[in-house]
């Protein structure tokens, strides 16, 4: 299920602002990537053109190209909306559908996909969903009530049950723990650490330390100066970024020295 990314000279735009310069990065298979930076620095936006999200700002655009498994999703042949299908995404604040109950908000992406789904198989997909997120246990005798009812870090984990339930390839997690406390985002965090194994998950985060406990790899983004593109510094393993840096902006931002 998992893919590997491959970015190439993309250059993203906002209109004729140019917010990110020149990334080329790889993405494997079943890890986990942070990004990190300071605030402006182009990580959600790059994000976003990782499923074609960022487009949908009127006059926003991107030169270059992102592959998974070699296929360019910038191609002229590609359906972003089908993209978006494939490259499922988890927000800051926990977004579930207020009207709608815990499990019709688990199947909301199999619905809007206009797959028709058997009653058995709907109740296998919210179940098996719902225990990938680790949430099945806590809200097994209450899937027809509102998922609005449940605590923020059960909404989010909902959210993650709903990004799954349509078998995404990828995971994009931006700033997922922001609006949790501690006890729910360390129930995330592990959460993303068993997800690995099928996804292949990037994940905004301004937490240094939930970047060196969850990824496998971390990318430092910067900004020369104001009005200047963000630039991705450098990645590499987590341990080397956060013990052995090779520039020395990544080591003051991670020593908390800027941003
Ligand atoms: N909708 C938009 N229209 C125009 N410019 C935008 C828009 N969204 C973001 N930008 C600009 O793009 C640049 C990168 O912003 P982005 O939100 O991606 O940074 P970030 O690193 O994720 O920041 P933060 O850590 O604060 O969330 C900034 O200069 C920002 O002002």
């Amino acid at each position: 299920m998992a893919q590997r990314i491959d970015v190439k000279d993309l250059n993203i735009f906002y209109g004729e602002f140019k917010a990110v310069a020149d990334v080329e990065m790889s993405v494997e298979p079943r890890s986990v990537t942070a990004f990190i930076g300071p605030s402006g620095c182009g990580k959600s936006t790059f994000l976003r053109t990782l499923n074609r999200m960022h487009e949908v700002i009127p006059g926003a655009h991107v030169q270059g190209s992102v592959a998974m498994d070699g296929v360019d999703l910038y191609g002229s042949d590609i359906d972003p909306v089908a993209v978006r299908r494939q490259v499922g995404m988890v927000f800051q604040r926990p977004n579930p559908f207020p009207t709608m109950s815990i499990a019709e908000n688990v199947l909301a992406g199999i619905k809007l996909n206009n797959k028709r789904i058997s009653k058995s198989d709907a109740d296998d997909v919210v179940e098996q969903s719902l225990r990938h997120a680790n949430l099945w246990n806590e809200v097994k005798d209450r899937l027809n009530r509102p998922g609005s009812g449940l605590s923020g870090g059960q909404q989010q984990r909902l959210c993650i049950a709903r990004a799954i339930a349509v078998k995404p390839q990828v995971l994009l997690m931006d700033e997922p723990c922001s609006a949790l406390d501690p006890i729910s985002t360390l129930a995330i965090e592990d959460l993303i650490a068993e997800l690995k194994s099928d996804y292949t998950i990037v994940i905004v985060t301004h937490n240094m330390q939930q970047a060196a406990r969850v990824s496998d790899r971390t990318a430092f983004f910067n900004l020369a100066a104001t009005g200047e593109p963000g630039r991705l510094v450098e990645i590499d393993e987590t341990s080397t970024i956060f013990s052995s840096p090779r520039v020395q902006a990544t080591e003051d931002y991670i020593s908390g020295r800027f941003g």
